[in-house]
């Protein structure tokens, strides 16, 4: 494996050979996973895992996400790929992970693994990529044509049980700094800013991250289901996707309760549809997304009205943007742009996030960023990582929810929207689901 410098793109003369080809695979990705260094992209079944890392690509900084586009173009370019599947995710990619905010401790990273197994449009195929270094071509060469191992789908397992408590912001100290966010809105300081608190837990040492990934898988199968890097997740939010010259993406802001039965789920999704303070909320997030990709797109279309996206844990609104695109920018070029909208930082973008730095306390790591992957034509798919937490090598879970606030937020129903964020991870992890108040 080879890990480039944290602030450095891989040497001028790294070269990747790349094989894909088709298989009858039709097992489920999920077993197939390796427990302790998951890479997955998953929805309704469908997508890749990654197996082993040839090598990784890691930024951190304001032009985190621009080194990695500049980074990942070179590596592409030099690129040798024999791809017989031509579906979106085979021949060469990287999966990407990257940090919220310019500040972060945490790095942004690309990793190009050693095998892909992906699924689309009921075909399958499996990816091979080497590193050649200037002495290993003919060597290469020979592993190229070696038929390539995949490791045997392992049984299901119990998740793993992990306790869960407040991280730095508690319960109350997150009513107040909602409190606080909307003192400086009504002060005319801003309209909306995103808040967010944690919670923090201990895997134990034996316990791989597979069964986690699959709890979110079956809980919610209709989210990006997602593992980068320790990064680990279910997110419905769509930041971008370029797939041949079409753009696409899904905004999510606004948020309520399921019901307890079909008339008052019904109910909650109308009240919704209806709330002023919810469709205000909404309406900053598709701007955002809108006049940031509009400079890159030919053409631009959204949904004429935000409709409601129903998943198991809450109810959303939700925008769905679709165009053609117009500069032949890679998605990590769209990524670049449109990072972070309005869904995960808020209105005006600047003050926002300073708001954020101020009131959370808190480095928010990857949560809240872009997560996804790239191929070598810059084609890919990225989501917002939320309802996610990032394992760190020594076990440690960070999982993380945040609310939009505008002038009418009222504290104590946005902690109570944490709570329903909160409960893929946590069930995911074996913790007992929060209990948000139910209509
Ligand atoms: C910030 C989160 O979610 C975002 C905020 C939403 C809201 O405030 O209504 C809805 C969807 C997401 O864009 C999160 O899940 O942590």
């Amino acid at each position: 494996m080879t890990r480039t410098d944290a602030a450095a793109p891989p040497a001028a003369d790294t070269r990747l050979r790349v094989r894909t080809v088709p298989v009858d695979e039709t097992a489920p990705l999920v077993p197939r996973l390796d427990p302790r260094h998951p890479l997955l992209w998953m929805r309704r079944g469908e997508g890749m895992i990654g197996l082993g890392e040839v090598l990784r690509i890691e930024t951190a900084g304001p032009d985190r996400v621009a080194r990695a586009a500049d980074g990942w173009r070179r590596l592409a370019a030099a690129a040798d790929v024999d791809d017989r599947v031509g579906l979106p995710g085979s021949g060469l990619v990287a999966f990407g992970a990257i940090a919220f905010a310019d500040e972060s401790a945490a790095t942004s990273v690309l990793v190009v693994p050693e095998i892909v197994i992906g699924r689309r449009d009921g075909r399958a195929w499996v990816t091979r990529i080497e590193l050649l270094d200037a002495t290993s071509g003919a060597s290469g060469a020979a592993l190229a044509a070696a038929p390539v191992e995949l490791p045997e789908p392992a049984p299901k397992r119990d998740v793993p049980r992990v306790r869960f408590s407040s991280g730095t912001m508690p319960p109350e100290a997150y009513m107040s700094a909602v409190a606080d966010a909307v003192g400086r809105i009504d002060d005319g300081r801003f309209e909306k800013v995103v808040l967010a608190r944690e919670i923090v837990g201990q895997l134990q040492e034996d316990a791989g991250l597979r069964a986690a990934l699959a709890k979110l898988a079956d809980d919610y199968p209709d989210t990006w289901v997602f593992a980068v890097d320790g990064l680990i997740g279910a997110s419905p939010e769509t930041l971008v996707r370029v797939d041949h010259g079409t753009v696409s993406a899904r905004v999510l802001a606004g948020t309520a309760s399921r019901g307890r039965d079909a008339t008052s789920d019904r109910a909650q999704a109308a009240r919704l549809a209806d709330s002023p303070k919810d469709r205000a909320e909404h309406a900053l997030a598709v701007e955002s997304a809108v006049a940031t990709l509009a400079p890159h797109t030919a053409r631009l279309d959204a949904s004429p009205e935000p409709f409601t996206l129903q998943l198991p844990n809450l109810w959303h609104l939700a925008t769905d943007l679709k165009g053609t695109l117009g500069d032949g920018s890679s998605s990590l070029d769209l990524v670049e742009a449109v990072h972070p909208t309005a869904a995960v930082a808020g209105t005006p973008r600047e003050v926002a996030l300073r708001a954020i730095a101020e009131l959370e306390g808190f480095d928010r790591g990857r949560y809240a960023g872009p997560v996804g992957w790239i191929d070598a034509d810059g084609d890919g798919e990225w989501a917002i990582a939320l309802r996610c937490a990032q394992v760190s090598p020594d076990g440690t879970v960070r999982a993380y929810a945040g609310c939009g606030i505008v002038h009418d937020s009222v504290p104590a129903d946005e902690l109570a929207e944490t709570d329903m964020k909160f409960r893929p991870i946590v069930e995911a992890f074996g913790a007992p689901p929060p209990s948000p108040p139910i209509p």
